[in-house]
């Protein structure tokens, strides 16, 4: 890993609760997914192509994934991560521990606002209205959670609400600010979706899909984009690492939509798999929350630095330009 990283991520295993760390680091039931996301990266290799004079685009592929809670990282909590983005767009999630309209009002860049369709849909308009007014540019509809995954080390913990003074913001005056009000449920479908489409004018992703049928079902319903993602090996441990199923989904949505990548990138090595592969971008999920609770927004504005240089430098070795053929197995 590169020593940034790796001194981003031990300083936060320092500082954090041990509770709190392995809300952070943890994955659903024996981890096997958790593990292979990152794994599935150091299975594949890339031959460079030479002498193609290209220049290197000087844009970052990269989103910051939804991620809950960033104030059990840091007191300054999401506010510290959208002013660390810069002009990386931050796909900030419902159980922001600080109100949507609040982080969006600290970004200078964009702000997407990810949702859990709530089964009362008039609870999940009001969330749409205030990601509306805040002047979120996109809703990422997270698809991959039916039902809570299991957390064996949550479950350990006795970890299931928030420590006195921290709530789930967005779900004040909705539902209660207690996490139970965010909820979960198997009933929500593609219906759901379309009520959404009904509802707002935003351009609406889903994130969560791994088998290809249901990225062609998503572009059938007219979103702007799939991520592809096991959410971070959190929700089922039997699925493949978000990198292996990627190149189906790809080949599914055939270029119609934008297709991005989490789980597991931790290096501009692994952007440029991902993207070699088929991906438009990539999220990073983890690598931001070590980064915050390390050193607040400073800490964000390194991950993203560091993922940067890394990503140009290997872009520039590879000729400027990534494609599947370049993408071979490492035996
Ligand atoms: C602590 C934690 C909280 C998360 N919270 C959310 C969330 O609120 N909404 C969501 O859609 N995904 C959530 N995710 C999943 C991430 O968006 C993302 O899919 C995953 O972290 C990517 O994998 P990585 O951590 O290996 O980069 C969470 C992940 C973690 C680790
Ligand atoms: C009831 C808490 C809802 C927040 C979910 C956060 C999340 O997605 C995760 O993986 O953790």
């Amino acid at each position: 890993m590169n020593p940034v990283l790796a001194e981003l991520h031990d300083k936060a295993r320092a500082v954090l609760d041990p509770v709190h760390y392995d809300f952070f680091a943890g994955g659903v039931g024996d981890e096997v997914v958790l593990a292979d996301n990152e794994a599935a990266f150091r299975r594949l290799a890339l031959l460079p192509r030479v002498l193609r004079g290209n220049g290197i685009s000087q844009d970052l592929p990269v989103l910051i994934s939804p991620t809950a809670f960033h104030r059990l990282a840091h007191p300054d909590g999401e506010l510290a991560t959208a002013r660390a983005a810069g002009g990386t767009t931050l796909v900030s999630s419902m159980a922001s521990t600080v109100p949507i309209a609040e982080v969006v009002a600290a970004a200078t860049g964009p702000v997407w606002f990810q949702l859990y369709v709530q089964p009362d849909m008039d609870v999940t308009e009001a969330l749409v209205r205030r990601a509306e007014r805040a002047g979120c540019a996109a809703l990422v509809v997270t698809v991959d959670s039916p039902v809570f995954g299991r957390h064996r080390r949550d479950i350990a913990h006795g970890f299931h609400d928030l420590p006195a003074g921290l709530a789930a913001e967005n779900m004040r005056d909705l539902a209660g600010v207690a996490l139970r009000n965010i909820e979960m449920s198997p009933a929500v479908s593609w219906e759901h979706l379309d009520r959404l489409r009904d509802v707002t004018t935003l351009p609406l992703w889903v994130k969560g899909v791994l088998h290809p049928q249901d990225a062609v079902l998503a572009v059938g319903h007219g979103v702007a984009g799939v991520v592809v993602s096991n959410h971070g090996g959190r929700q089922l441990d039997l699925v493949p690492a978000s990198l292996d199923a990627l190149p189906a989904v790809v080949d599914a949505v055939a270029g119609r939509v934008p297709v991005v990548l989490d789980g597991g990138v931790r290096s501009g090595g692994d952007i440029a798999l991902a993207l070699a592969l088929g991906a438009s971008a990539v999220g990073i999920g983890r690598p931001v929350l070590w980064g915050l609770a390390a050193d607040g927004e400073q800490g964000v504005r390194r991950v993203l630095d560091v993922l940067r240089d890394e990503y140009r430098h290997v872009l520039a070795m590879c000729g400027g330009e990534l494609t599947r053929d370049m993408v071979v197995a490492r035996c």
